[in-house]
C-alpha cells in the first residue's frame, strides 16, 4: 500500500520534540525519512537497530555514503537508501533489490530528471525541485502513476501536499512543519488532518469504520473514528476513538484497560482505518475478554497463559517448574527439536512442532521476550541484504539424521545428544563448535594498549541518559503522589499486584521469619563476623591536637541519624546485602534504619531479609525496588520515613536514581557510591589451581548477564591455560544459572601476561570490584594493589567468603569507581565534626595571623572579633 506520508527528520535531533509535534507520531503513521551524512552513519545504524519494526511502513534514509555503508544501512533496517548514479551499477551488481534504492538526481534540470526516470526502474528523489507545478507537470507528461518520485518541500501547505500526493509522488515534509497539537495548528500542518485528508467516509455520519488489531494482526474489535479522535490518538500515543453516542472516548479511561498506539493506516480504498495497538489490562472487550470475538487462540493464547504463569504460577505447575529450572528447559527444547526432526507423517510433524513451540515460547517468556519481539526479528531478517550461507554447524551435521524415514547413521536425538555433551578435551571439535562457554583470550604483548583497553571495557549498558530519562518521571511521581505511586510501580515492575501497603513495620512478626535452624545459624555466624570487623573500625576517642600552645583542635564522629539501605531483589534476592548494610549501621549507632527491597510477586519479603532486618534493629522494610524505592527513601512518603543517606548496590535504575536524588539539593540526601553489576578479576600463575580459578570466576558471572569477570594469567603455557578454560566450561555447564553465566562470560576476557608487574598494572587500570590473587607469595603482591574494592589473598580465600561470612563488606564500587571510592565500611555511616577550643593565651598566640588574613580579605568584622577580645586596635 502506498505510504500516507514521509516526514523529513534530522536523525541527530530525532528525540528532540519539534514545535507541537509528538515525534512518536511519525512512527504511528508509518514513514520516516532521515537525512544521514557520512559522519552520522554510525548514529543512523544505532537508530535503525533500536527502531527496527517500529515504523509500520518503512524508514527511508537519504545519504551519500560508501557502498559498504549503503549495504549496512539496508541490512540494519532502512527500507530505502538514497544513492548516487555512480553507485547504482555497483549496487545492482551486488543484486540488491531495486525497490530499496532511490536515485538522488545530481543536477536536476528537467531533461536530466526525465532521462534518468526513463532510463531506470529505481525510485527517484528530487531534492531541489522548488515548484510543485513543475513536478506535477512532468509527472503528468510522463504518465507516472506509481509512487516512485520523492519530493521534498521547504515550506509546504496542506493543499500543496495533497496535490502532489494525488499525482502519486511522495512528499517529504520537514518535521518542523508538522504538529500533533491541534491548538497550535496555524502555520503548521496537523498530522491527523494529513492522514484524514486522503480518506473518504462511506457512512452517512461521516465516521470511519476502524478495525483494531494487536501487533500480530489478531482482530480485537471494530470501532469508529474521525479526524478529532485520530488527532487525540496521535497526540497521546493511545487508542482514542469516536463513539456514535458518547463522542471522543479514550479506550480504558474508566476500566483501566488502556491501549498503547503502534500505528494508524488507511485501507486500500481509503474508507476504513486500521489501528494497531498494544492492549493493556484485561483485554479490549467490555466483557473483559482479549477480543470482542472471545478468547485468543493458538500462539497468542499460549503466550497469554505462559505470561500469567510467570506472574503467578499455581502450586505444582509444570510451566513454573520449567521457569525455575533452566537446565530442564534446555533439555526439553533439545529433546523436542530432535523429536520434531524425526517426525515424518503430517500428524506427527504438527504434534511435535506444537511441543517444540511450547518449550521455545516458555524460554522466550521466561526471558521477557514476546511473540511480537520474535516476529519483529523475523521481519528484520527478511530485509537483510547480506545473508548467511545457512549451512548447519558441523556438530549438527557429523551425524546425519534420518531423512524421509531412511536412517543414515544415528537419529537426530543421538546427534543432539552428541552435539550438546560436554567435550572431553580442547581438541574435541564438537565441543568447540557448540556453545562452548569460554572467555576470549588476549596475549597482551601481541596487542596494542588500545585493544586491551577496549577489551577491558565493562559490558555496554543502556546509555546513562536513557536510564536517567526513565528514572526522572518515576521519582517525580513518588514525590507528588507518594504511597499511591510507590504501589503502582511495585505492581508494574515487581508484579506484586496484591500488595496493599508499601511498608512492613517493626516489630516484625515471628511468622515472617520462619527459617531452618541451619539458615539461622549461618546468618548468626555471618552477622557476628561482620559486626566484629566493623566494630573494630570504630574510633574510640576523638582526635585531639594542640596546634599552638592554648590552641586545641579536635575531631569527633557522630552517626548519621537516618539511613536507608537498598537490598537488591530483581534477579536474585540478597539477604546477605541486608546484613552487609544493616550491621555497620547498627554498630555505628544510626537511630533510624530503613531497609528497602523489591517484594516477591505475592507481595511478601523473604524471611531471611526479615530476620536480618530484625537483628540489625531496622524500623521498617519498604516493599519496593528500583528508582521508586530510592525516591521514597530520599523524599519520604505517607508511610516511608525520609532518610539522610541511602546506601546499597543495585541495577542501573537503582544507581541512576541514587545519583539523581543525591544531586537534588531539596532532597537533602547523600549516597554511598555507584555499586552496580558484580565483577571479579583473578590473577593466577602456575601455582593456581585451575578448578579454584574457574569457580571464582563463575561465582561472580552467575550474578547477572551484565556481570563481568576477568582472568589475568601470569606466565602460563598453553596446557595450563587450557586447563583453566576446560574447568570453566565444565563447571559452568553444571550450574543452575548456566544461561546467565553464558551471558556474562560472553563479554569477559582472559589476558595472558608474562610478569606479575604487568598483571598488576592491568588490574590497577581496570580497578575491579573484587581482586583475587592466586599467585606465589600472594601476600607480598598486596603491596602493589592500587585500585580494587576488596582483595582476596591466596588459594584458600574464595571471593564468596567475602560475599557472606568472613566479615568484610560486599557492597563495593564497580565500573572502575574503585579508583576513587571505598566500599561500604563503618565510615560510611558516620560524619566527622571538628571543634576548636582556645585559651586567652592561645588567642594571643594565633590572633595576629587571623587579624592579618582578615585584613587581606577586607573582612573587618572578622578582624574585630579577635582585636576586641585582645584589646588591640
Ligand atoms: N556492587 C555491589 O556491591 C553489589 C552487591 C550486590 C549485588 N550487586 C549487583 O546488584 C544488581 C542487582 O540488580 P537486580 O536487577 O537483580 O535487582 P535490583 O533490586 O537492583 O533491581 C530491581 C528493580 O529494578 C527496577 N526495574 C527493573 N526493570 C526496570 C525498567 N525497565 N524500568 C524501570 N525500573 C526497572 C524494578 O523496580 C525492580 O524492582 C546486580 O547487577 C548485582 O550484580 C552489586
Ligand atoms: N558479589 C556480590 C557483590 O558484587 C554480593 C553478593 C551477595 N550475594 C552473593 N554475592
Ligand atoms: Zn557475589
Amino acid at each position: 500500500m502506498a505510504p500516507t506520508l514521509l516526514a523529513a527528520i534530522d536523525l541527530a535531533n530525532y528525540t528532540k520534540s519539534t514545535q507541537g509535534l509528538n515525534p512518536q507520531a511519525l512512527s504511528f503513521i508509518g514513514n520516516v525519512f532521515a537525512r544521514v551524512t557520512p559522519e552520522t552513519v554510525d548514529d543512523a545504524l544505532l537508530h535503525l537497530q533500536e527502531t527496527v519494526g517500529r515504523y509500520s511502513t518503512y524508514l527511508g534514509v537519504a545519504t551519500l555514503p560508501s557502498i559498504n555503508d549503503v549495504v549496512s544501512l539496508l541490512d540494519t533496517g532502512a527500507a530505502k537508501v538514497f544513492i548516487t548514479r555512480q553507485q547504482l551499477d555497483q549496487l545492482l551488481d551486488l543484486k540488491i533489490d531495486q525497490d530499496r534504492l532511490v536515485l538522488t538526481l545530481p543536477g536536476n534540470t528537467k531533461q536530466e530528471i526525465i532521462d534518468t526516470i526513463a532510463g531506470t526502474v529505481v525510485d527517484v528523489y528530487c531534492h531541489q525541485v522548488k515548484d510543485i507545478e513543475l513536478v506535477e507537470a512532468w509527472l503528468n507528461e510522463y504518465n507516472i502513476d506509481r509512487p516512485d518520485v520523492f519530493v521534498s518541500f521547504a515550506a509546504p501547505d496542506l493543499d500543496g501536499v495533497l496535490r502532489i500526493s494525488k499525482q502519486s509522488a511522495i512528499p517529504i515534509l520537514p518535521a518542523e512543519s508538522l504538529t500533533t497539537d491541534t491548538k497550535k495548528e496555524p502555520g503548521l500542518i496537523s498530522v491527523a488532518k494529513l492522514v484524514m485528508a486522503n480518506a473518504t467516509s462511506d457512512r452517512p455520519d461521516g465516521l470511519f469504520s476502524t478495525l483494531v488489531t494487536d501487533e500480530r494482526g489478531v482482530a480485537l474489535g471494530l470501532v469508529y473514528s474521525n479526524e478529532e479522535s485520530v488527532a487525540e490518538s496521535l497526540r497521546t500515543g493511545s487508542g482514542v476513538y469516536q463513539s456514535r453516542k458518547r463522542g471522543v472516548w479514550k479506550k480504558g479511561e474508566s476500566s483501566g484497560d488502556i491501549q498503547e498506539l503502534v500505528s494508524i493506516s488507511l485501507d486500500c480504498d481509503k474508507d476504513c482505518l486500521r489501528y494497531v495497538v498494544r492492549q493493556k489490562g484485561r483485554g479490549f472487550c467490555h466483557l473483559a475478554t482479549p477480543t470482542c470475538f472471545g478468547q485468543y487462540s493458538g500462539l497468542s493464547r499460549l503466550q497469554q497463559t505462559l505470561q500469567s504463569r510467570k506472574a503467578s504460577a499455581p502450586e505444582g505447575s509444570y510451566t513454573a517448574r520449567l521457569f525455575n529450572d533452566p537446565q530442564l528447559l534446555r533439555a526439553k527444547i533439545l529433546e523436542e527439536a530432535a523429536e520434531f526432526c524425526d517426525a515424518t507423517s503430517q500428524k506427527e510433524i504438527a504434534f511435535e512442532a506444537a511441543d517444540l513451540l511450547y518449550f521455545a515460547l516458555t524460554k522466550c517468556v521466561s526471558a521477557g521476550v514476546s511473540l511480537e519481539d520474535v516476529e519483529q526479528n523475523l521481519d528484520a531478517k527478511s530485509i537483510k541484504v547480506k545473508r548467511r550461507k545457512g549451512d548447519a554447524k558441523p556438530a549438527f551435521t557429523t551425524q546425519a539424521a534420518p531423512v524421509d524415514g531412511v536412517a543414515d547413521g544415528v537419529g537426530a536425538k543421538e546427534a543432539v545428544k552428541k552435539a550438546t555433551s560436554v567435550p572431553k578435551s580442547k581438541d574435541d571439535p564438537i565441543g568447540l563448535q557448540n556453545g562452548r562457554i569460554a572467555m576470549k583470550r588476549y596475549i597482551t604483548v601481541k596487542e596494542s594498549a588500545e585493544t586491551i583497553q577496549i577489551a577491558l571495557q565493562r559490558p555496554s549498558q543502556r546509555s546513562s541518559d536513557q536510564i536517567i530519562a526513565i528514572c526522572h518521571p518515576i521519582i517525580d511521581a513518588i514525590k507528588s503522589r507518594g504511597d499511591a505511586a510507590l504501589l503502582e510501580y511495585t505492581r508494574k515492575f515487581d508484579k506484586a499486584t496484591s500488595l496493599m501497603s508499601p511498608v512492613l513495620k517493626a516489630p516484625f512478626p515471628e511468622s515472617l521469619m520462619q527459617l531452618a535452624p541451619e539458615t539461622i545459624k549461618a546468618i548468626d555466624i555471618s552477622f557476628e563476623n561482620i559486626r566484629k570487623f566493623h566494630a573494630a573500625q570504630k574510633e574510640d576517642k576523638p582526635l585531639v591536637v594542640e596546634t599552638m600552645p592554648g590552641v586545641v583542635c579536635s575531631r569527633f564522629s557522630r552517626a548519621i541519624e537516618r539511613v536507608g539501605l537498598y537490598v537488591p531483589g530483581g534477579t536474585a534476592v540478597l539477604p546477605s546485602t541486608a546484613l552487609m548494610l544493616g550491621v555497620p549501621a547498627m554498630v555505628a549507632g544510626c537511630k533510624k534504619i530503613v531497609i528497602a527491597s523489591p517484594p516477591r510477586a505475592d507481595g511478601s519479603v523473604t524471611p531471611e531479609i526479615v530476620y536480618a532486618a530484625h537483628k540489625v534493629g531496622a524500623e521498617a522494610i519498604v516493599l519496593a525496588g528500583g528508582a521508586q524505592a530510592v525516591a521514597a527513601l530520599a523524599y519520604g512518603t505517607e508511610s516511608v520515613s525520609k532518610v539522610d543517606k541511602i546506601l546499597g548496590p543495585g541495577n542501573q535504575f537503582v544507581t541512576a536514581a541514587k545519583m539523581i536524588v543525591s544531586n537534588d539539593t531539596n532532597a537533602g540526601v547523600s549516597i554511598d557510591m555507584p555499586a552496580g553489576p558484580s565483577e571479579v578479576l583473578v590473577v593466577a600463575d602456575h601455582t593456581a589451581n585451575p578448578t579454584f580459578v574457574a569457580s571464582d570466576l563463575l561465582s561472580q558471572a552467575e550474578h547477572g548477564v551484565d556481570s563481568q569477570v576477568i582472568l589475568i594469567t601470569v606466565g602460563l603455557n598453553e596446557t595450563q591455560l587450557a586447563a583453566i578454560e576446560e574447568e570453566l566450561h565444565r563447571q559452568a555447564n553444571a550450574l543452575p544459572r548456566v544461561d546467565i553465566v553464558r551471558g556474562a562470560i560472553d563479554h569477559s576476557i582472559t589476558l595472558v601476561v608474562d610478569t606479575i608487574e604487568e598483571g598488576m598494572r592491568l588490574s590497577n587500570q581496570y580497578a575491579p570490584e573484587h581482586l583475587i590473587l592466586q599467585v606465589e607469595n600472594a601476600e607480598s603482591v598486596v603491596a602493589s594493589v592500587q585500585n580494587a574494592g576488596s582483595v582476596f589473598v591466596g588459594q584458600w580465600t574464595p571471593e564468596s567468603v567475602g560475599d557472606y561470612s568472613a566479615g568484610v563488606n560486599h557492597s563495593l564500587p564497580t565500573f572502575g569507581y574503585a579508583k576513587q571510592y571505598s566500599g561500604v565500611n563503618l565510615g560510611s555511616y558516620v560524619k566527622h565534626i571538628t571543634s576548636s577550643n582556645l585559651t586567652q593565651e592561645g588567642l594571643r598566640n594565633v590572633g595576629g595571623a587571623v587579624m592579618e588574613l582578615a585584613r587581606v580579605e577586607e573582612l573587618e568584622a572578622h578582624r574585630r572579633a579577635v582585636s576586641l577580645r585582645l584589646g588591640v586596635p
